[in-house]
């Protein structure tokens, strides 16, 4: 952190700074906590509900950061999945839980999209899942090409969310109908 501000021209042992090191550090430990955890044990506890089609969480608030620039990127994430024929569903705050985790490291959105559909895949077996985020990245708004309000897209669509398209529309349609 010394080097840091040595080097952005900033005196490291001026009033108001010299405590900054410590609150930084603390900072970022809070932001990527989620590199300490293991996604898996988020979807852990599962409960048979015969329930076998679409479930769906829209719009969880997302706070991110960029691994190019260590600068937030925030919006929503929409998750949802297709329970398999066991019914085997999750509490719908592990939805949250799992895009907080991965949202609490360094990431792309791209990386952070496919990661939450692998773990819902790889930990439910579901019949198929899907993720949408909507994020605006900060080191395009207050920085560099300096375009705040533009947003990014990305989905990650896994299973029979992917090969049949009826299903996929029933789910982009109801992420783009909400509220
Ligand atoms: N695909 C993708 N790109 C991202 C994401 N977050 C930041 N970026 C981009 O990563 C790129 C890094 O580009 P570089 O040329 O290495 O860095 P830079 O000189 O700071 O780029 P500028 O932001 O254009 O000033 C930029 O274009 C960012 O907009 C993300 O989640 N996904």
């Amino acid at each position: 952190m010394r080097e840091l501000l040595l080097a952005v021209g900033e005196d490291p042992d001026r009033t108001g700074l010299r405590d900054t090191p410590a609150r930084v550090a603390r900072a970022y430990r809070e932001m990527f906590a989620g590199l300490y955890e293991e996604p898996d044990h988020v979807l852990d506890r599962t409960f048979d509900e015969s329930h076998q089609e679409l479930v769906l969480v829209t719009d969880i608030p997302l706070y991110s950061c960029c691994e190019h620039h260590l600068v937030p990127f925030h919006g929503v994430a929409h998750v949802g999945y297709i329970p398999n024929s066991q019914g085997r569903v999750t509490g719908l705050s592990k939805l949250a839980r799992l895009v907080d985790l991965y949202a609490k490291r360094p990431q792309v959105q791209e990386r952070l999209t496919s990661q939450v559909a692998d773990a819902l895949m790889r930990k439910l077996q579901p019949r198929g899942a899907i993720v949408v985020i909507e994020a605006e990245h900060l080191c395009m708004a207050m920085r560099g090409i300096r375009k705040p309000g533009a947003r990014t897209t990305t989905s990650a669509v896994r299973g029979m969310l992917q090969t049949s398209a009826t299903s996929r529309a029933e789910a982009i349609e109801l992420i783009r109908s909400r509220r």
